[in-house]
């Protein structure tokens, strides 16, 4: 299913890339978990689905930037004291996920829901994520697991680094499809967080693939 692909590809080539675009703070600081025009109506209606389920307090969609804010890169710093984190380099740095042009790479808003310690992805990945043709590309599926059972692991647990990662990919997502990436802490064993999750269709009737991994939280003592 290549719904909206051929769409998105034109205003691509239409307003074509921006090309030495410097980021103002303006652009740096959106919050991109929030519609845009790249979203197909799958993707706006499970976003609208959620955000209903967010009304009682139980789920809460998590904002997403392409910058890390100040503050952030300080937690991050008390673990990694000698980093040369070069100022020039620090400034163009970007979220992965968050670092191609809107509708064309990763779209996606994420929900986390505190008491059951799920977290859930809704993604639609764009033409430039593309593998076998108008298949998604592995590696765009991983990145997506890695970020999402991420935010799962880090929201429980604090800081923490993925340090195993397993996935077994079921059938190839189509490109520019919308699915669910479900995500959950399975356990907790001292600085180890154990989590999973399994990427579905909407309908739910189509198992995309199922992922593992284990996540360590970062030793304050250690010099990493
Ligand atoms: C990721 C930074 C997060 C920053 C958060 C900040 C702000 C949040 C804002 C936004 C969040 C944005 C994104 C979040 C979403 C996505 C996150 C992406 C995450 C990544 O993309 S991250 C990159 C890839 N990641 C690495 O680059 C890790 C390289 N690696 C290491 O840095 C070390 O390896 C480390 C730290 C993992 C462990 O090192 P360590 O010295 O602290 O701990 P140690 O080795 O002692 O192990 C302690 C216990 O873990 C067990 N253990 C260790 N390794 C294992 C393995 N592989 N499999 C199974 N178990 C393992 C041991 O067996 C022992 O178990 P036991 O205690 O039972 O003996």
């Amino acid at each position: 299913m290549l719904r909206g692909c051929a769409g998105l590809l034109r205003s691509w080539a239409l307003r074509g890339p921006k090309r030495g675009r410097s980021f103002s703070s303006e652009v740096l600081h959106v919050d991109h978990s929030l519609p845009n025009p790249s979203w197909n109506e799958d993707m706006r209606l499970l976003f609208d689905q959620f955000m209903k389920k967010s009304e009682d307090g139980s789920w809460k969609r998590l904002p997403s930037y392409k910058c890390n804010p100040p503050e952030r890169i300080e937690d991050v710093k008390i673990f990694f004291p000698d980093a040369k984190l070069l100022k020039e380099q620090m400034s163009q740095a970007q979220q992965f996920p968050r670092s191609l042009g809107e509708g064309v790479g990763f779209e996606y808003a994420m929900f986390h829901n505190h008491v059951e310690d799920r977290t859930v992805c809704i993604f639609q990945g764009g033409p430039h994520l593309q593998g076998v043709p108008g298949f998604l590309h592995g590696g765009a599926i991983a990145t997506m697991i890695d970020s999402a059972l991420g935010m799962c692991a880090i929201l429980t647990g604090g800081i923490a680094m993925t340090a195993n990662l397993n996935i077994n990919f079921r059938r190839p997502i189509p490109l520019c499809s919308v699915v669910v990436i479900n995500c959950q802490l399975d356990r907790v064993e001292g600085r180890k967080l154990f989590v999973s999750c399994n990427i579905r269709s909407m309908d739910e009737k189509t198992l995309y693939s199922e992922a593992t991994s284990t996540f360590v939280k970062l030793d304050p003592k250690k010099k990493n």
